[in-house]
């Protein structure tokens, strides 16, 4: 899975059983790359080596504000180095785990837990070995806590906050009577707000960033959503006629089947075939049959009730879900229907000069059969209406 600080991740899009990763806050994972490309990968590694970037002037700020503490005499010169050591190694690394591309094939691109144990330990360091800029190490220490933010889940956020507390215990346990705030000389005050202003500066811009990235984050998930609803729109519907396909159609029919079943509520299927669409595509060329199957799906959606369900059930073959509806009701119904197609424009509709006609089989659900069932009765009904002379309305026979 991709690295995602635990703080930064969003609900997942529940309109697909497996959803794409979101992106990575390290690194792109290699699924969303092929989404924007290079760009994108170039855009995610500017943001790394920005935070990047950030956090060494940050480290090299507060050994500045050490140097200073060193100068004044708070801090012995052998502290300062190690310290020095500490840092440029740490930093060092860190710098080459990225620029070398090592960090992105680990599992924990941010090597947070390396990360956060060295910097805890280092700040841990320093407050023992220089209890008189107590202040500054534990400010530093919470600093590094913060960066818990990065951590992959909220067990490791929490432990390393739990960490850093009993290390504070500790370190106040062994060295507190000696901790003291260097304030005692203008040097020493200017340098703890130094300390207190570079704290500060520190949490808004992580914050900043991290509050861009959540923002980004969720734009990239709102459009994933949205790109997903429209996949699954597409999916279902016919792209000729805009109503239903044939696997649209047959998800409601049988959806229906499983209302029924329960309500014991009656519903029919009805199947519409156009007459002699063939002699259109002779005539006039498939684009213009295209177009006549454009009209008839929009004559369709236009004159059935809004509960009905209507599809393209293959070539010039429509299927229409009718719930709560016996084949009385039914038959009526589609008669209403049969006369619109028959009274309709065609010509000035299709731009084809014809006139159509439709022939109607419907049948009714009968309790526990399957939907094939159903659509047998009605295509049985509909051939019993094309042989005794189509444009014409047909229900099952009961037997
Ligand atoms: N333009 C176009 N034609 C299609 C499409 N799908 C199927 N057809 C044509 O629809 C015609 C169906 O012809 P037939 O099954 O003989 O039916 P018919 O001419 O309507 O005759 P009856 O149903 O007996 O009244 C064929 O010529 C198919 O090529 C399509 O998407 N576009």
């Amino acid at each position: 899975m991709a690295y995602i600080p635990w703080c930064l991740r969003l609900s997942p899009v529940t309109a697909l059983p497996n959803p794409p990763p979101a992106t990575s806050l390290w690194a792109p994972h290699p699924a969303s790359a092929h989404t924007d490309g290079e760009a994108h990968r170039q855009r995610w590694l500017r943001r790394t080596w920005q935070l990047h970037f950030f956090v060494l002037l940050s480290h090299l700020y507060a050994f500045l504000l050490l140097v200073g503490f060193c100068i004044v005499g708070y801090v012995p010169e052998a502290v300062l180095g190690a310290y020095g050591l500490w840092v440029a190694g740490g930093m060092g690394f860190i710098t080459w785990a990225y620029a070398s591309g090592w960090c992105h094939k680990r599992r924990d691109p941010g090597l947070f837990l390396v990360h956060q144990a060295v910097s805890i330990l280092g700040a841990l360091g320093l407050l023992v070995a220089a209890p008189q800029v107590a202040f500054q190490a534990l400010v530093m220490l919470i600093a590094f806590s913060a960066d818990g933010f990065l951590a992959r889940s909220r067990a490791s956020f929490a432990a390393t906050w739990v960490l850093t507390l009993l290390a504070v215990a500790a370190a106040f346990f062994w060295v507190g009577p000696h901790m003291r705030m260097p304030t005692d000389a203008l040097p020493g005050q200017l340098l703890t707000i130094g300390v207190v202003l570079g704290s500060v500066a520190r949490s808004i811009v992580l914050v900043t960033f991290f509050r861009g990235m959540q923002y980004r984050l969720s734009v990239a998930n709102d459009k994933l959503g949205a790109a997903l609803a429209q996949i699954e729109t597409l999916v279902r519907s016919d792209e000729l006629t805009g109503v239903a396909n044939r696997r649209g159609i047959m998800e409601s029919l049988h959806r229906q089947r499983e209302l029924a079943d329960r309500s014991q509520l009656p519903f029919c299927v009805a199947l519409l075939d156009i007459d002699h669409f063939k002699r259109i595509n002779d005539h006039y060329g498939h684009a213009a049959g295209d177009r006549v199957l454009r009209v008839f799906g929009a004559l369709l959606a236009g004159h059935t009730r809004a509960v009905d369900r209507i599809g393209r059930y293959g070539g010039e073959e429509f299927l229409v879900v009718m719930p709560d509806t016996a084949t009385a009701q039914a038959a009526d119904a589609l008669e209403r229907l049969r006369q619109q197609i028959v009274a309709a424009n065609w010509t000035g509709m299709s731009g084809v000069p014809c006139d159509m006609t439709a022939t109607i089989g419907v049948a009714q659900y009968r309790a526990g059969e399957s939907v094939d069932a159903t659509i047998r009765r009605a295509d049985e009904a509909l051939d019993r209406g094309k042989a005794a002379g189509r444009n014409r309305v047909v229900v099952e026979t009961i037997r």
